[in-house]
């Protein structure tokens, strides 16, 4: 455990995929250059150099008199679930809006690798750029077209990656049609991967607040992203739902899409989580694996405003919550 978030982190034991069990590093320096380029990590499943996706270095952003952001780094790699915590307005969603073009920050860089040959900066691109080149997100509060079928929703995500244009589709030329197909396959795929398949024609407003939030993922992931950033998904879902989120969650990363994930709830984070890292106004205080992270007493201090972790809230920091040393997903189990 260190403070600043300048150190490696190891996950916990019950990663069983190999891509997730190389741990992340936070807050370190790079050498990597800005712009797109050929980079080092071509031979690289996860891209960057040690099967890096993402790597953010020195972040500011200001508002007037507000410092939202003040010097965050942080690196993850392939496959990785990595949590953003903080008490509110400590930043995570504006490090979140930094990462997809919705702010431009004063000061940093963005380094996304795409795929094993590329890399890009993200700082300065457009959010639309920024979903075409991998990168996919929710929000906090639902951003679904109420009107339009669960299916419809999913396809707008898989519509980014479409190649003909609207001409095509209007004509009804082959090529189109043909792509139209793929959508809705690709999305019926997606809303079986969520749990929602048998939902495909009803209205997105008319599902449970939980099966909304599933439904997102599923339009996000519509857009094939490579890193997926998940802001509050368990914000409103009842103990049931947030136990079927963790196992998508875990699901999702297992198919080698790298997750960040901003979350309240604790026993959430500390069970799916491969690493932590924590904001205090604008600031990481602390990073490293869910057991290191709940039982940092400045994370204690500052998150938790709890003198010790002995006093602290048990669905917070109870120990058993996340196992490390299990073979199997025990922090998952722990929640049922
Ligand atoms: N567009 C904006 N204009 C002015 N201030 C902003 C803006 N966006 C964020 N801030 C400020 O930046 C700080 C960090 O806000 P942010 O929403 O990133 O925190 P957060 O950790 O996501 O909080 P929460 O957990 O409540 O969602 C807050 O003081 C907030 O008021």
């Amino acid at each position: 455990m260190t403070r600043g978030g300048a150190h490696r982190v190891s996950p916990p034991g019950h990663r069983r995929s190999r891509d997730r069990q190389r741990g992340s590093s936070q807050g370190r320096g790079s050498s990597q250059g800005r712009g797109d380029s050929q980079g080092p990590g071509e031979a690289g499943r996860g891209g960057g150099p040690e099967d890096l996706v993402v790597e953010a270095r020195d972040l500011a952003l200001r508002f007037g008199g507000v410092t939202s952001l003040d010097g965050v780094s942080l690196r993850q790699r392939r496959g990785e679930i990595l949590a953003v915590i903080g008490p509110n307005g400590a930043g995570k969603t504006s490090l979140f809006n930094c990462l997809t073009g919705a702010y431009r920050p004063q000061q940093g860089s963005v380094t996304f690798w795409p795929r094993p040959g590329r890399q890009a900066e993200l700082v300065g691109r457009s959010p639309h750029a920024i979903t075409r080149l991998g990168v996919a997100r929710t929000f906090q509060n639902i951003r679904l077209f109420p009107a339009l079928s669960a299916l419809e929703n999913v396809q707008i995500g898989t519509e980014v990656r479409q190649r003909y244009g609207p001409l095509a589709a209007v004509l009804g030329l082959p090529g189109a049609r043909r792509a139209e197909r793929d959508g809705v396959r690709h999305a019926l795929e997606l809303l079986e991967l969520v749990g929602l398949p048998h939902r495909a024609h009803e209205l997105a407003s008319s599902l449970p607040y939980g099966e909304q939030r599933r439904l997102e993922i599923a339009r996000a992931l519509g857009t094939e992203p490579r890193l997926l950033l998940l802001d509050e998904p368990a914000a409103g879902t009842n103990p049931a739902e947030k136990r079927d989120l963790a196992e998508l969650i875990i699901r999702i990363a297992g198919t080698g899409v790298s997750v960040l994930l901003i979350e309240h709830d604790m026993r959430l984070v500390m069970s799916v989580a491969t690493s932590v890292v924590v904001l205090n106004f604008g600031r990481i205080i602390a990073s490293g694996t869910p057991v290191e992270v709940q039982r940092d007493p400045a994370v204690i201090e500052a998150y938790l405003g709890l003198a010790d972790a002995g006093a602290a809230d048990p669905d917070v920091v109870d120990p058993d919550v996340v196992d490390p040393g299990a073979a199997g997903p025990a922090g998952w189990k722990e929640l049922r």
